[in-house]
């Protein structure tokens, strides 16, 4: 089997956001785990993180991330009380369980059972449509870590599909056969549940609402799919520790196989997948837009020796020439510098992913 394959890794459409960041050839995972036996130690050796244990890991934490409901929100009489909730959730974890989100069964249902459908295809079938879209660019994978090249445990399939005008579905696969009517309904949906997040949380802001709504115009779906890892599971890391670099990023996990975790207070917290949810994130734009009030946190994903895992990543991206400042730092100390998005974008792809680093350089005194 070939195994030295170019990762699934690959973005177009929305203009110059997909200018940003380059494609790493780097080898396909889900074939190198199915070759169980010819994982020798050599072959292993780049995806094994010496520091995977560097901080505790929580899990008796893992049912405290907090639990936001839109239907709450939307409804007048409970309003109030769950906005402060979304705002505690958002200052203080950077995550939340979003639940009564709107979004039809079927559409989540059809998404899931495409992508997993995607993911069982034959490798060079994969490879064919990661090599139509892959001169237009990516999302990279490797990692450089003192000085040997460090891999995460996953293959990815990533592409923007907003804003309308701008989508070009002939570049998402076409098999499934319903693959892009699924990703077309579930992208549009994602769109409107956005726009309805980002109203919610700029009122929690106390700041003009055009201000924040204005931000968030494009959305990149990746797909991440992370094999089983059948040797040394617990020193493999399937997604490096980073934060993201969106505005806010709504993931579906697709089999609610745990795996991601997130920082906090020094440890790890892993994060229960609940099927009634979409697990929503502050990125790292949003942080600087509110000084820091609200965070951008650093998460990871572990993997499992004998269950694969599966998600899918909406981020939220704000429109790529214009500028990110921290506007609630007004009336304050300002934290955050005032930056091109697209001085940022190119920033966050030309780092490896090991935790805020991009953030760092957004930072006024770096720590
Ligand atoms: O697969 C996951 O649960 C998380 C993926 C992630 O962190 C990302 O796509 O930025
Ligand atoms: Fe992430």
């Amino acid at each position: 089997m070939e195994i030295e394959a170019p990762i699934i890794v690959a973005s177009a459409g929305e203009g110059r956001w997909s200018q940003a960041g380059t494609t790493l050839p780097v080898s396909n995972v889900q074939a190198l785990a199915s070759s169980a036996g010819k994982l020798t130690a050599d072959k292993i050796k780049r995806y094994i993180r010496p520091d995977i244990d560097a901080y505790e890991v929580l899990s008796e934490h893992s049912g405290e991330v907090p639990v936001i409901d839109l239907g709450k929100l939307l409804k007048p009489e409970s309003a109030e009380t769950e906005a402060a909730k979304l705002r505690f959730a958002c200052e203080d974890w950077g995550f939340f369980q979003l639940v009564n989100h709107g979004i039809p069964e079927g559409v989540i249902a059809n998404i899931k059972s495409d992508i997993q459908k995607f993911f069982q295809l034959p490798l060079d079938v994969k490879n064919a449509y990661a090599q139509r879209v892959g001169d237009l660019q990516g999302y990279g994978q490797a990692f450089i870590l003192s000085d040997e090249q460090k891999l995460d445990w996953a293959d990815m399939f990533g592409l923007f599909s907003q804003p309308p005008q701008a989508r070009d579905m002939s570049y998402w696969p076409s098999q499934p056969p319903t693959f892009r009517n699924s990703i077309e309904e579930y992208s549009s949906e994602l769109t409107k549940l956005a726009r309805s997040v980002v109203t919610f949380i700029a009122k929690t802001l106390d700041v003009d609402l055009e201000l924040v709504a204005d931000k968030h115009v494009g959305q990149f779906l990746r797909m991440n799919y992370y094999p089983p890892c059948t040797s040394t599971p617990e020193k493999v890391i399937g997604f490096s520790p980073h934060s993201d670099g969106s505005f806010l990023t709504i993931l579906l996990e697709i089999n609610s196989v745990q795996g991601l975790q997130i920082r906090r207070g020094g440890a790890w917290i892993p994060v229960k997948p609940r099927a009634d949810a979409l697990l929503v994130n502050v990125g790292d734009f949003l942080e600087i837009m509110t000084n820091g009030k609200y965070k951008s946190i650093e998460h990871r994903v572990t993997i499992n020796a004998h269950k694969e895992r599966l998600s899918i990543s909406a981020f939220q991206l704000p429109k790529y020439d214009g500028i990110v400042s921290p506007i609630l730092g007004r009336t304050e100390e300002v934290l955050y510098k005032t930056m091109r998005v697209e001085e940022y974008a190119k920033l966050y792809m030309s780092n490896k992913r090991d935790g805020k680093r991009t953030l760092d350089h957004a930072k006024l005194s770096p720590i």
